[in-house]
């Protein structure tokens, strides 16, 4: 079928950068695309990440062959992107978008969740900070509901990270689920010290505590009370080599890194045969990209609380956000499709 591709250039600050041990993310820079067969129309959205996915050079280079190849169809459309994670991401979204607004579908329905969701738990995004700046931020997302919080770390001495916790932990009691991610920036021996922390802090996830070659090191680390979660890891290594390394109790899943929501669906399916559990969150996208995170969440059996609750820290979006989060919980779009509406108003 002859398609129609468009792409346009977007670029959306975030109002406080997000602090990580592998640098602070200031701004989202991408491209949003338009792909039409006459009658429907469906969107996607390519939003590179430096280290998490091809340069925005490569990216735009990428959706040009795909602009190229419309008049071959569908197929040569997707193997023009292949090689690049964040523009196949866009174009597998905009078709999966057209095909699922075709079909009268929410995405999710079309991505294989056999009956309705009415909604999915989601975790509260905390950035590295100060302990006191982190104490209110975990305080701010439990007063607006969260019941799961997931702290940047790495970035300071493992003791300064610890007693930030315990500050944390503190504040507001057992009950909330805490988790942390280092990023990769821990040496073994620094991940092993801080585990035994963690542990007596009762954080249920440790996320990239080593680089993401380490499998070994993650293998060893795993086994206290906190669980081991991969998520740099599975971009370089795979489920089959984790599996087969046993370096993982929980993958994260990033839709964008992994090269579409469809891939991400595949992955997920690996995931759950092997027994483990899933997240899915974004790298801090738009609102296209993160509201087909939430219909890819949506699609995964028992998925866990997912970091998909980052749109208010963009100071402005593409269009209006579709997904409401609520109590620690993002309510997903039963409309067709994607769901998000007047994202390419005409200049
Ligand atoms: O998972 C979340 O809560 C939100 C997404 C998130 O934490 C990340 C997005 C982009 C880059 C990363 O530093 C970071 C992550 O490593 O998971
Ligand atoms: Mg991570």
């Amino acid at each position: 079928m002859k398609l129609d591709v468009q792409y346009r250039a977007f670029s959306c600050r975030l109002t406080r950068p997000l602090r990580t041990a592998n640098g602070d993310i200031e701004e989202r820079s991408g491209f949003l695309i338009r792909i039409s067969d006459g009658t429907d129309t469906g969107y996607g959205e390519a939003t590179p990440l430096a280290g998490w996915t091809e340069s925005t050079d490569a990216c735009r280079a990428a959706l040009d062959d795909a602009v190229d190849a419309a008049s071959n169809g569908q197929s040569a459309v997707l193997d023009a992107v292949d090689d690049t994670a964040a523009a196949r991401h866009g174009i597998s979204l905009a078709l999966g978008d057209l095909a699922a607004t075709r079909d009268a579908n929410p995405l999710y329905r079309d991505l294989g969740a056999l009956e309705r969701v009415p909604r999915i738990p989601v975790n509260a995004t905390i950035g590295d900070g100060s302990p006191s700046e982190t104490v209110d931020a975990v305080e701010r997302a439990v007063d607006d509901g969260f019941s799961c919080c997931k702290l940047k770390v790495g970035r300071d001495e493992v003791d300064e990270d610890i007693d930030r916790i315990r500050r944390v932990r503190d504040a507001v009691g057992p009950d909330v689920d805490l988790r942390v991610d280092a990023n990769g920036a821990w040496t073994f021996d620094e991940a092993e010290r801080a585990l035994d922390e963690l542990d007596d802090l009762g954080v249920s996830i440790l996320e990239q505590p080593l680089p993401a070659g380490a499998l070994s090191g993650l293998a060893e680390l795993r086994g206290n009370g906190v669980a081991i979660a991969v998520d740099e890891g599975l971009l370089e290594h795979g489920v089959d080599a984790i599996e087969s390394a046993q370096a993982a109790d929980v993958y994260v899943l990033k839709p964008m890194a992994l090269g579409g929501v469809d891939v991400a669906r595949r992955v997920a399916a690996w995931v759950a045969e092997s027994n483990r559990s899933a997240i899915v969150t974004t790298t801090i996208d738009a609102v296209v990209a993160r509201t087909a995170a939430v219909h890819l969440a949506a699609a995964i059996p028992n998925v866990l609380a997912s970091g998909v609750a980052t749109g208010d820290r963009l100071a402005d979006d593409l269009a209006r956000d579709p997904v409401f989060i609520d109590g620690g919980t993002a309510v997903i779009p039963q409309t067709k499709g994607l769901g998000v509406e007047n994202v390419w108003t005409e200049p």
